[in-house]
């Protein structure tokens, strides 16, 4: 059997970034930039006023000035002003050929189409958005490796880009084993166990971003898993097996990669939860077998799957390594590397109760998992550890 590190290393070892593609501006939110992105004009295209009031000649500010006309927002023919001369104006609207500052409306005194001005701090270009400072045509407005946020992708609408070269969010399947599982809602029959994995990882992936995700049930029967598993690597790019990676005569996991030609990774790591954890490739797909208790799918998931996925997306990680001192003392075997379920706050961490794999209960009050070693039994309040914080 591996360490947690042994098999973090191997993971990454496999992963290869997805081919860019091209996406609608309005679609590449939370993608990561694939090119260099370059203005293609001038932004603002054309000197701006930037307050409601009138423009002038700046060398004019002393005088009386006379008012020639008007430009909004939005107007389509410019006009002069000559010497002596003013327009109102108002915000986002283009200066008037011959004027080179605004002064705001409440700093004149206006009678009938004579206008005075009375700002004592006007400087020559106030109150003007210059043509091209925002970027000009041809500068690297973003850069490849630049993430996305609703702020770039609003830059990027406002300098005239419509379409960006982004590396896609992976495409996933997951596959549910076991002729135990009940749909929630159903009537639970003898045996029956309510299916949770499929909702707990399909939430965690779409917290990511990551929409397309196909599910298949493929109860404990080994042809249907084979046609699953073979459907699901034909169509995604990461494949999420929960359940059936163990021991028992139901366990069809392994057999059914071997027959889909997935090269073996690796299958079992010295943890607690998910020690059957298997891991194999085809071509560039990742294939993960999960183990099938709940806790045990979503401490991989946190630990495994999803730094690989955002790898795969050139994305940093999500979850987020910190150190936090122990409330309670805490002991385990030596052998494992255990995860508990904790809640982190202000440098402090406590292990929740109901640390049982096949539990929720904990992990759904949880904020993050507690690392403790595999070479160390004993844990005392006031000891540091490593802790994952879970995407909020
Ligand atoms: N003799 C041994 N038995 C077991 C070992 C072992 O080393 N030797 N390992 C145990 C550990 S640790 C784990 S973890 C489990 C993993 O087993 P599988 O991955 O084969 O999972 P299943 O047996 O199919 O299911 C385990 C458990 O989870 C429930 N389950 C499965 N799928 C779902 C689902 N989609 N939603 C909700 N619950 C699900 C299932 O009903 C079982 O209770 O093996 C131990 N056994
Ligand atoms: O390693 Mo298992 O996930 O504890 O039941």
């Amino acid at each position: 059997m591996i360490s947690v590190n042994e098999a973090k290393h191997l993971i990454s070892q496999h992963l290869v970034t997805l081919n860019p593609i091209s996406v609608d501006l309005a679609k590449a939110s939370g993608h990561i930039l694939a090119d260099n992105v370059y203005a293609k004009y001038d932004i603002p295209a054309f000197n701006q006023s930037s307050m409601d009031g009138y423009a002038l000649k700046f060398a004019d500010h002393q005088k009386v000035l006379s008012l020639i006309g008007e430009m909004a927002a939005g107007t389509a023919t410019n006009i002069t002003i000559q010497n002596g001369e003013t327009s109102r104006i108002f915000t986002g609207a283009p200066l008037p050929e011959g004027a080179d500052t605004v002064v705001m409306q409440e700093k004149i005194t206006r009678i009938d189409e004579k206008i005075t001005l009375q700002d004592p701090n006007l400087k020559p270009g106030l109150n003007v958005r210059d043509k091209g400072s925002e970027i000009k045509a041809g500068a690297v407005a973003m850069e490849k490796g630049d993430f996305l946020s609703p702020a770039a992708i609003g830059f990027l609408a406002g300098i005239g880009i419509n379409e960006v070269r982004v590396y896609p969010v992976p495409k996933i399947s997951i596959i549910v084993t076991g002729k135990e599982l009940q749909q929630p809602g159903k009537v639970l029959e003898f045996g029956q166990v309510y299916e949770s994995n499929s909702y707990s990882l399909s939430a965690a992936l779409k917290q990511e971003g990551i929409e397309q995700i196909a599910v298949y049930e493929a109860d404990d029967d080994l042809e249907i898993l084979k046609k699953a598993l073979q459907t699901a690597i034909e169509s995604s790019d990461v494949v999420l097996l929960t359940g059936g990676v163990s021991v028992g005569d139901y366990d069809f996991v392994i057999e059914a990669a071997s027959h889909c030609s997935i090269k073996q990774i690796f299958h079992k790591v010295k943890q607690k939860p998910g020690k059957p954890l298997f891991f194999g490739t085809k071509d560039r797909k990742l294939i993960f077998g999960l183990p099938g208790n709940p806790s045990s799918v979503l401490s991989c998931y946190y630990n495994y799957v999803l730094p690989a996925i955002k790898a795969l997306s050139h994305q940093s990680n999500s979850v987020i390594e910190m150190q936090a001192r122990l409330t309670h003392t805490y002991s385990k075997p030596l052998g494992l590397t255990h995860f508990l379920k904790g809640k982190y706050e202000n440098g402090l961490v406590t292990p929740l109760h109901a640390q049982e794999s096949y539990r929720l209960s904990s992990f759904a009050q949880a904020n993050c998992l507690i690392c403790l070693d595999e070479t160390k039994e004993h844990f005392k309040e006031g000891d540091i550890q490593t802790v994952l914080i879970l995407p909020g």
